[in-house]
C-alpha cells in the first residue's frame, strides 16, 4: 500500500484573464521510504500540485478535481481533499504526517520569534509532550540536522543564521513530528552547492534512518540522478513520464524529457554542447486539446500530435509516457476529459 495516492488532481486558477490550468489531471504515488522526484521547466505545475497536496492553495486558486489518500499513522487512510481547510484533522495530517520545507526559509519563519519556541510551538501543536521535553526533543532535533550549539541556536532569531544554518532549521521544524512524508520544494536553490550537497545527504539519511518518504521538486537532474528513486516529469500542468530514475536516465522517451535531459549537465555524462529547448512553457490559459509540447517538439506528428491529448501509456513495467509516437494506435481524441 502507498504511504501516498494522488488521483487525477486538476487545481486552476480563476483569474481575470482566464482560467489557469496550472495542474489538469496529476496523478502520482509515493511508497514507503521512496523518494520521489518531480521535475519540469519553470511553470509546467510543480509547486501548485504540491501546495495542492497540503491544501495551500488560496483563492483565486482552488483544487477543482482530485483525491489524495494518505495512509495515516494509526493504519487509516483519509483523502486529504475531503477535509475542510480548517478542520482540526487537516491540521493535525499538516506538519505531523505530511510536512513541506519551502524554497525559502525565511517565508516559514516569523521573524519575531526564536527558532527554538517556533519549532517548539509546532511540536506542542501535535504531540501531549510536557514543555522540558519538548524543549529536549527541539534541541535533539538540531543537533540531528548538524546545527552546532543548539543551546545557543533555540534562542536566536532566524535572521541569526546564515542561509544554510537557516535551511537546516526548517528541516528540523518540517520533521519535529516525525512526519511520514516530506514534501520538499526546490530545497536547495538559493544556497552554495557544498551546502546543497549536505543538506540533501542529510534527507537522504533520514530517509533511510527514520522511514521517511519524500517528494523533491527540482531543477537539478543531479539532484534526481543521486536522490530520487523514481521520477515523474512535468509539462504544462500534466505528467508526461514517468519511470524509475534509472529507466528515465537510461531510456527517455519523451521528446521533452530528451530535451530536458539534454539541456542540463549530467554527472559522469560528457556533452559537447548543452541543447536548448527552443520557446518557453505556454501559460495554460485556454489551450487547445492537443499535446501540451507539440509547438515545441522536433518530433510532432502533423494530425495527430494537434488534434488531441494524449493519454499516459504504459511502455515497458514501471515506464508511463504521455506521447502519441509511442502509441500510434491511439486515435485522436477531442475531449481531454475522456483520455
Ligand atoms: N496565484 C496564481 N495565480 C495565477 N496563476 C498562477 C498562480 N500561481 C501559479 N500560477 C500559474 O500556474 C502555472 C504553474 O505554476 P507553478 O508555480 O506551479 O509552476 P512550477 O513548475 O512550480 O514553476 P517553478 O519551478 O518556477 O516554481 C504557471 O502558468 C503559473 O503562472
Amino acid at each position: 500500500m502507498n504511504l501516498l495516492e494522488l488521483q487525477d488532481l486538476k487545481t486552476y486558477f480563476f483569474t481575470d484573464e482566464g482560467v489557469v490550468k496550472a495542474v489538469d489531471g496529476v496523478s502520482l504515488s509515493v511508497g514507503e521510504r521512496e523518494i520521489v522526484g518531480v521535475i519540469g521547466e519553470s511553470g509546467c505545475g510543480k509547486s501548485t500540485m504540491a501546495h495542492s497536496l497540503l491544501r495551500l492553495i488560496v483563492p483565486p486558486g482552488e483544487v477543482v478535481q482530485g483525491s489524495a489518500v494518505l495512509s495515516r499513522k494509526d493504519g487509516g487512510t483519509t483523502d486529504v481533499f475531503s477535509l475542510e481547510p480548517d478542520s482540526a484533522e487537516l491540521r493535525s495530517i499538516r506538519g505531523n504526517e505530511i510536512s513541506m520545507i519551502f524554497q525559502e526559509p525565511m517565508t516559514s519563519f516569523s521573524p519575531v520569534h526564536t527558532i527554538g519556541f517556533q519549532i517548539s510551538e509546532m511540536i506542542g501543536l501535535h504531540t501531549d509532550l510536557k514543555p522540558a521535553e519538548i524543549r529536549d526533543r527541539v534541541l535533539e532535533l538540531l543537533a540531528r540536522v548538524g546545527i552546532s550549539s543548539p543551546e545557543q541556536r533555540y534562542d536566536e532569531y532566524p535572521h541569526q543564521l546564515s542561509g544554510g544554518m537557516r535551511q537546516r532549521a526548517m528541516i528540523a521544524m518540517a520533521l519535529g513530528c516525525k512526519p511520514r512524508i516530506v514534501v520538499a520544494d526546490e530545497p536547495t536553490t538559493a544556497l552554495d552547492v557544498t551546502i546543497q550537497a549536505q543538506i540533501l545527504e542529510l534527507l537522504k539519511d533520514l530517509q533511510e534512518q527514520e522511514e521517511l518518504s519524500a517528494i523533491y521538486i527540482t531543477h537539478n537532474l543531479g539532484v534526481v540522478a543521486e536522490y530520487v528513486d523514481r521520477v515523474y516529469v512535468m509539462y504544462l500542468g500534466r505528467v508526461v513520464e514517468s519511470a524509475s530514475t534509472e529507466q528515465l536516465f537510461e531510456k527517455p522517451l519523451h521528446p521533452y524529457t530528451q530535451k530536458l535531459l539534454r539541456s542540463v549537465p549530467r554527472p559522469g555524462k560528457r556533452v559537447d554542447r548543452l541543447d536548448v529547448i527552443e520557446g518557453s512553457v505556454p501559460t495554460p490559459i485556454g489551450l487547445p486539446p492537443q499535446c501540451g509540447f507539440v509547438s515545441r517538439c522536433p518530433s510532432a506528428l502533423e494530425g495527430i500530435c494537434d488534434g488531441a491529448v494524449p493519454a499516459l501509456t504504459e511502455v515497458e513495467e514501471g515506464h508511463f509516457v504521455r506521447c502519441f509516437l509511442y502509441d500510434e494506435q491511439q486515435e485522436p481524441k477531442d475531449d481531454w476529459a475522456d483520455v
